[in-house]
C-alpha cells in the first residue's frame, strides 16, 4: 500500500476551494487513489457541533479569544478522529481550509501567530499537511463569484470589510513566502479545467 498524503486548499471565500477540492478528488480517484474528501471548521461528528457554534449567530457572538479555541478545539477532533486515522490507513485527505485559515483569519482578529500555533501543537500534535495549494485571486474577484453563489445569505463571518480581507490575504501571503516546500500559490482565474490541472502540477512531486 502506498503512502496517505493530506493536501489543503486555501484562500478567501469565493475562490473556489470546494470547486477545486472536488475536481481535485476526482482527478485523483482515477489515478486509483482512494480519497477523502473534508473540510473544516467541521469534518468530523464533534467538529461539525462546534462549527454551529461558531457559524450561527451574533458577529459578537465569541470574543476573538474564544473564537481561536473553539477552531483549534474542532481541529483537533478532526484531526484525531477523521485525518490523522484516513491518512494512516493509506488515503489521500483534500481538507477545505485547516490551520492557515486560523492564522489568517484570526490573526486578522489580532491573534498572535505564535499563539496559534502554540494551540495547533497542543491540539492537533502540530499536524501539517503535506501540501497547502493557496487559490488566489485579484481583490475583488472571490467577492463577486462568493455573491453570485450566496445571494443575500451571510454566516457571521461574511460581513467583514475590506481592510480586514486585505490583512488575510496579506497573512496568506507571507505564509506562502515563508512556507515554500509546503505551500504553492496557485492561480484561480480561468475556467475550473485549467485551475484543476494548475493544482496537479503542483502536486506532481506526491503522485505515486
Ligand atoms: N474557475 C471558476 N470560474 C468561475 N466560477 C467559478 C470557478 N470556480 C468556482 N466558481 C464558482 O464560484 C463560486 C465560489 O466557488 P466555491 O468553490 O464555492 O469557493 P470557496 O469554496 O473558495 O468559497 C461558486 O458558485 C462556483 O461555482
Ligand atoms: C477554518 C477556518 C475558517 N474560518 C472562517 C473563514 C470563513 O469566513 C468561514 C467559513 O468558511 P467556509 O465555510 O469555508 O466559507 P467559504 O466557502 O466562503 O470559504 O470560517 C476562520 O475564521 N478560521 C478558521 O480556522
Amino acid at each position: 500500500m502506498s503512502a496517505g498524503r493530506f493536501l489543503t486548499l486555501e484562500g478567501g471565500e469565493g475562490v473556489g476551494k470546494s470547486t477545486q477540492a472536488r475536481a481535485l478528488a476526482a482527478a485523483l480517484e482515477t489515478r486509483g487513489i482512494h480519497v477523502v474528501l473534508t473540510r473544516e471548521p467541521g469534518g468530523s461528528e464533534g467538529a461539525e457541533a462546534i462549527r454551529d457554534l461558531l457559524m450561527q449567530g451574533d458577529v459578537r457572538r465569541w470574543s476573538a479569544h474564544a473564537e481561536a479555541l473553539l477552531f483549534a478545539a474542532a481541529r483537533a477532533d478532526h484531526v484525531e478522529k477523521r485525518i490523522r486515522p484516513m491518512v494512516d490507513a493509506g488515503s489521500w485527505v483534500i481538507c477545505d481550509r485547516f490551520i492557515d485559515s486560523t492564522r489568517a483569519y484570526q490573526g486578522a482578529q489580532g491573534i498572535d501567530d505564535a499563539a496559534i500555533l502554540a494551540l495547533h501543537g497542543f491540539g492537533s500534535r502540530g499536524l501539517l499537511p503535506d501540501r497547502t495549494l493557496l487559490l488566489t485571486l485579484p481583490d475583488g474577484e472571490g467577492d463577486r463569484r462568493a455573491q453570485a453563489r450566496d445571494g443575500g445569505a451571510a454566516d457571521r463571518f461574511a460581513a467583514r470589510d475590506d481592510g480586514f480581507h486585505r490583512s488575510v490575504a496579506a497573512t496568506f501571503d507571507r505564509i506562502a513566502r515563508d512556507e515554500a516546500d509546503r505551500v504553492r500559490r496557485i492561480d484561480a482565474s480561468g475556467r475550473v479545467e485549467q485551475v484543476t490541472q494548475r493544482l496537479i502540477d503542483a502536486i506532481a512531486d506526491l503522485l505515486p
